[in-house]
């Protein structure tokens, strides 16, 4: 007799089958309330991480954005993570392979390759415990840039809003150089600026135009002075859920 044919029915079957499963997942809670470390570990694994929440903050150099920046940092509670400042300090480690590449990068007002700025990024969003909303500055600034976000952290941030500070070339060169007096920044001159504002034009505009085209652009004018520019990057915050 096959082990199938001890059962008088298809019902009795399928009641035996029964047993056998409730047994064997009363035997599976046994074993998960011993060791409790073992269950909550797999929740942590089934649960759904929340996602970043960022906020990129484009426009030209000397545009203003990193003025705004500190000022939404204050009111809004982001963290503020500049890629310029962060491959700044790259470039100051003196343990880092990339410092003189950064170095030739940014007095030739050129974008570093993405490798070097999204492992940047992603690790001082990883190293933030304080919150999960990040107003990312200057970034991306062209389209190698946007790929190896989308390659490396499309699945973990969700992009809320692009706030794109407009200026004129002649405000933001007059602006820079301004800065410049004070900033000990290699780039704050005119020859570095020039080639700066070349590459926002040509690199970083079809960026913002993508965007765009996704709905998730503000542009706000950086003419009047930072109070009054940041009334109207209130407009856009307040509105973000
Ligand atoms: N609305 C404003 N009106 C007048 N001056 C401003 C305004 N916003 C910023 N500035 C000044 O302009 C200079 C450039 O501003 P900021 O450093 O914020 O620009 P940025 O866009 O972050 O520049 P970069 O891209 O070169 O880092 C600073 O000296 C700042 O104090
Ligand atoms: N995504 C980026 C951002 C910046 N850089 C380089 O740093 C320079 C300064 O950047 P600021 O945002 O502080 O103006 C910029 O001109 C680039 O050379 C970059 O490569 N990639």
């Amino acid at each position: 007799m096959s082990s199938y044919q001890q059962f008088q029915s298809v019902e009795h079957l399928l009641c035996w089958f029964s047993f056998k499963l409730l047994g064997s997942a009363q035997h599976t809670l046994r074993a998960f309330t011993r060791h409790p470390s073992v269950v909550s570990r797999l929740l942590s694994t089934m649960a759904p991480t929340a996602k970043y929440n960022v906020l990129f903050v484009l426009g030209g150099p000397g545009a203003g954005k990193g003025t705004q920046c500190e000022k939404i940092v204050a009111k809004y509670g982001y963290v503020h993570l500049s890629a310029g400042d962060l491959l700044r300090a790259e470039r100051a480690d003196k343990t880092s392979k990339n410092g003189d590449l950064i170095e030739w990068y940014i007095t030739n007002g050129a974008i570093v390759p993405v490798e070097i700025t999204i492992e940047l990024i992603k690790n001082a969003m990883e190293n933030t415990t304080s919150t999960n909303s990040f107003l990312i500055d200057g970034f991306p600034r062209n389209k190698d840039n946007l790929d190896g976000w989308t390659k490396i952290m499309d699945d973990k941030a969700e992009v809320k809003q692009v706030l794109n500070f407009d200026l004129s070339e002649e405000e933001c060169l007059a602006r820079a150089m301004k800065r410049g007096e004070t900033s000990g920044r290699t780039d704050d001159n005119v020859e570095s600026f020039k080639k700066r504002f070349v590459t926002f034009k040509e690199s970083t505009q079809p960026i913002i135009d993508h965007f765009e085209v996704k709905n998730l652009v503000t542009t706000i004018s950086s003419v009047p002075g930072p109070d009054e520019v940041f009334v109207e990057v209130c407009k856009v915050l307040d509105n973000l859920q």
